[in-house]
């Protein structure tokens, strides 16, 4: 039987079950727990597991890049602070942050994708790495470090797993969640790090130069590459400490030649100002050659970016522009994303671009690349197939002219662009390595390459108009029959691409890792090689020993200059391979941050100070006092400068007392973050894991540096808000055209607002709690309109509040809240982005317009008559503290405490509706 449109029965049928099974894929899309979509970024597989949350490798769909997506709570007292420092980074070695997005519990990044994993697991699989490696690697993190710093940022947890490799090999420092500027104090207090890599003023809990203690971290990192081991080490971690502050390294003859030890000895000064500065350590004849390049390419970048406008300029950038534009774009729009670190969907979608054009401009390139990869297959081949054919005839001509090739192009960079100078140059000169030093290092980028050809089919060059049509499609949202199908094919794709996709980058790293690991196994690292292995390894080695011994070693003087007269190699660099490998001593680490050691008010000790009194004290005499185990989670326990102050971006150990009050981290929705909500991990060290003591989290967002001060003119608050497809498609969003995952959200000029549910947690209970008593926060800093997002909690009391009041301030957490709150700065600056911004330049200290209180003090507050408006601010400086105003019903300027000792009568107080920006200017 035939339909009135001509089907038969059967083909009915056919179609039924093909709408069907499309229409169970989406339901259980919807319906899964499992996360597959984030953004504009598919989710493929989880790669690893930090403190605070998973990471995951992912696709960016518009562009088919991999990224690395970085998940974390967004009660990690650190996360705002890593966006906030991480975001102002553009440099080769250090991973990029192309986007930022926030859902309702979460805080996503999406970095840099790095397949080569954590140098720590690296060192861990070859156990040491040959000399010039260490050099070249240890070059790139000096650099990372030298540019962080050269941006008035310390980064004070540098380690081993804080330095990722990507698919070339090159060094790129990650994880800045205990970053913080030193351009308005360098002499820092919060005790944070990693206590392996802690240098000896942060274990005496002194006041520290935060440049120097990355310096001495450097030491011991250099050190751990070199010998396989840490330089202090032991399981007793007061024991470690003990040896941090009155111990000399060891310095084996064997493992460690003259100029590395010479330059280990000055990092690790016990000194800090003996300690080098860092262009000085670049300099350094045993980072030579890498280090004078690393050193020259860092200064013309630091020169290029501060002198600004470098973004939009070069060929490539402005051909990309074009293009965009074309595709219907919105150019300017991407400007200001990237011009203002927005980190937004526009963000990414520009920087992952670029990468993928200039990546094709690799590709397309150039003779000399093929000659090198030529080269790198040659080397494989004769590695692999037959290793006796690789003899020093075959290598070394191979290997001079790569070398030459890369260092030439290393050296003849220009610095137009950050890009420009791509790790991968840096990388050829690695080639250098293999003539003087028996490693394969290339043999993993060719495999890399190859792979990204392979694996790549859909990186036509046509891909702006997919990227274009992909934003089409995901504007047009009416356009039904698109749209469902889109949806249908979507899902469709979906399965399609994560069974193309999942398996070819499952195996693309395992297969990636080993050969990394392979190609880098160091000649005397592996002592079960074959004979013909061993053969090749001592003809190469006889050709190390022949060059080495025409160079002279270089001797380090504190005034040497740039060191390129030759490439250092010394007797020792190949003694590697007849010393007794031992297993590394190497443990994996947690960092931890914690303040000043004094004991605090209430009489506890905070965590660090119960592991140093374990045994020992540092000058081995007196012993330790006795412990009381801090009180833990709930927020009413908090009661000490010190606990506090833990979290405390800066080290203001003393912006907050006693009597303040919880932050709004605390008023949050949802069982998902109140497990850990109020009673935050602190990561710590206990000499062998992991070790987390609960912690309470009320310090997570004070902006108080004078660089988040100034970024506040940036539109930290821009980054891009998304919940997943998932939540999106069950119409979790229902206030925007655009919101959630429908990216890129053009022109997003109101972002993020906070959702208010309810929750009957005991954290919830706190959170009313604290709101009751008039802690709501609004602030104009940036920081805590990132993370301080939501409260079920919030709506019940402040409507029990505010109801007092005419209007009700929603807790929008931005400096638009101003205007939202009836703060409506715009009337009167008239240009609403001017407005965010010289509001923000404006602000001398945080500020809320309610002050935070303790209890007692908020519940004196109630029944004020005549207050208008309060605001709570402190000053940028450490150390500083609170203070309160308030503007009477005359529109005079009090203090609260002067309000409070009067203990007047009082009456909730809310920011007054028709209060303008100017006068709450004016009040701060
Ligand atoms: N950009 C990246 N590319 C590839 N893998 C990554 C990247 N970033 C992180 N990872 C992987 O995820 C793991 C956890 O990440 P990370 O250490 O940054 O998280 P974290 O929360 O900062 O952890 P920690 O508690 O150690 O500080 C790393 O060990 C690494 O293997």
């Amino acid at each position: 039987m035939v339909n009135p449109v001509g089907s038969s029965k059967v083909e009915q049928n056919n179609i039924k079950s093909i709408i069907g099974s499309s229409y169970n894929r989406l339901y259980s899309q919807f319906t899964s727990d499992e996360l597959t979509e984030v953004g504009n970024y598919k989710i493929l597989k989880q790669i690893g597991e930090g403190s605070f949350g998973k990471v995951y490798l992912a696709l960016h769909r518009p562009t088919h890049r991999k990224v690395c997506l970085k998940t974390s709570d967004k009660n990690d007292p650190n996360i705002v602070r890593e966006v906030f420092y991480h975001r102002q980074f553009d440099f080769p070695y250090i991973t990029k942050l192309y986007e930022v997005i926030v859902t309702e519990s979460k805080v996503w990044m999406a970095l840099e994708y790095c397949p080569g994993k954590e140098l720590y697991d690296h060192l861990l699989s070859l156990h040491r790495i040959s000399l010039l490696e260490c050099g070249e690697l240890f070059a790139q993190i000096s650099g990372a470090v030298y540019y962080a710093h050269s941006m008035h940022c310390v980064h004070r947890d540098l380690k081993l797993e804080n330095i990722l490799l990507d698919k070339n090999g090159n060094a790129k420092l990650t994880d800045f969640g205990f970053t913080r500027e030193c351009m308005t104090k360098t002499t820092l207090e919060t005790v944070c790090g990693t206590t392996v890599y802690m240098a000896p003023e942060l274990i005496g809990r002194k006041t520290y130069d935060g440049f120097k203690i990355d310096t001495w971290s450097l030491g011991v990192i250099l050190y751990t590459l070199i010998t396989g081991s840490l330089p202090f080490d032991d399981d007793d971690e007061a024991k470690t400490k003990w040896k941090i502050v009155n111990e000399e390294p060891k310095y084996d003859p064997k493992l460690i030649p003259d100029d590395a030890k010479d330059l280990i000895s000055r990092l690790l000064a016990k000194n800090p100002g003996e300690r080098p500065s860092l262009p000085q350590v670049l300099r350094h004849p045993f980072l030579q050659p890498y280090g004078s390049v690393v050193l020259d390419q860092t200064e013309k970048i630091l020169c290029r970016q501060r002198s600004g406008g470098i973004q939009f300029k070069s060929k490539l950038e402005r051909r990309l522009l074009k293009r965009l534009k074309q595709s219907g774009i919105d150019t300017q729009a991407v400007k200001q994303s990237i011009l203002k670190r927005k980190c937004d969907s526009l963000s990414g979608l520009w920087l992952l671009l670029l990468a993928q054009e200039k990546k094709q401009e690799n590709c397309k390139c150039p003779k000399r690349s093929r000659s090198v990869l030529s080269v790198k297959k040659v080397i494989e081949n004769a590695t692999h197939n037959d290793i006796n054919k690789t003899s020093d005839d075959i290598l070394k001509p191979a290997l001079e002219l790569s070398r030459a090739t890369s260092l030439s192009k290393m050296l003849n960079k220009g610095s137009d662009m950050v890009t420009s100078m791509t790790p991968i140059s840096a990388k050829k000169s690695k080639d250098s390595a293999k003539v003087l030093h028996p490693t394969f290092s290339k043999i993993p980028s060719q495999r890399a390459y190859s792979h990204s050809i392979v694996n790549s089919p859909r990186k036509s060059n046509n891909f702006l108009q997919k990227v274009s049509s992909f934003f089409k499609s995901k504007k047009n949202p009416n356009n039904s029959s698109n749209s469902n199908s889109s949806i249908y094919t979507g899902v469709g794709e979906d399965s399609v691409a994560s069974s193309k996709g999942v398996p070819a980058s499952g195996p693309f790293l395992v297969k990636k890792t080993s050969s990394f690991q392979k190609s880098r196994t160091d000649v005397g690292a592996d002592s079960s090689k074959t004979n013909s292995k061993e053969s090749l390894k001592k003809k190469v080695a006889c050709t190390i020993a022949l060059s080495s011994g025409a160079n002279v070693a270089l001797k380090y003087s504190k005034t040497s200059g740039n060191s390129m007269e030759g490439v250092k190699e010394t007797p020792e660099l190949f003694s590697n391979e007849h010393v007794r490998i031992e297993e590394p001593r190497l443990k994996r680490f947690k960092s931890s941050i914690s303040s000043e050691i004094s004991r605090t008010s209430t009489g506890n000790y905070d965590s660090e100070s119960v592991e140093n009194s374990r045994s020992i004290s540092f000058d081995g005499k007196v012993s330790p006092p006795p412990i009381r185990t801090r009180p833990l989670s709930e927020i009413s326990q908090i009661s000490n400068d010190t606990y506090i102050s833990e979290y405390s971006t800066d080290g203001n150990n003393s912006s907050f007392k006693i009597s303040d009050t919880a932050k709004p981290s605390y008023i949050r929705k949802g069982s998902e973050t109140t497990s850990q909500y109020s009673a935050s991990s602190e990561k710590m060290t206990n000499g062998y894991g992991r070790k987390f003591v609960r912690r309470d989290l009320s310090i997570i967002s004070t902006a108080s540096s004078a660089s988040e001060r100034s970024s506040r003119t940036d539109s930290f608050y821009d980054i891009t808000t998304a919940t997943p497809a998932i939540t999106t498609g069950n119409g979790s969003n229902r206030n925007s055209n655009f919101k959630e995952s429908v990216l890129p959200r053009f022109g997003t000029q109101r972002p993020w607002t906070g959702k208010r549910t309810y929750t009957t947690s005991r954290h919830g209970k706190n959170a009313r709690r604290s709101s009751k008593r008039g802690i709501f926060k609004i602030s104009s800093s940036n920081t805590d309109s990132i993370i301080q997002e939501v409260s079920s909690s919030e709506e019940e009391d402040h409507n029990i509040l505010y109801n007092k009041r005419a209007g009700l301030p929603k807790p929008v957490l931005q400096t638009k809240g101003l205007t939202e709150n009836g703060l409506d700065e715009h009337d009167e600056e008239g240009d609403d982005e001017a407005g965010d911004d010289e509001y923000a330049v404006h602000t001398d200290g945080e500020f809320s317009i309610k002050p935070q209180f303790s209890d007692d003090v908020i519940d004196k507050q109630r029944g004020l008559a005549n207050v208008k408006a309060v605001a709570t601010k402190r000053s940028l400086s450490e150390g500083s503290n609170w203070s309160s105003s308030y503007l009477d019903s005359d529109g005079n300027r009090q203090r609260v405490s002067s309000m409070l000792e009067d203990d007047r009568d009082s009456t909730a107080y809310a920011p007054d509706k028709n209060m303008s920006g100017k006068e709450l200017k004016r009040l701060l």
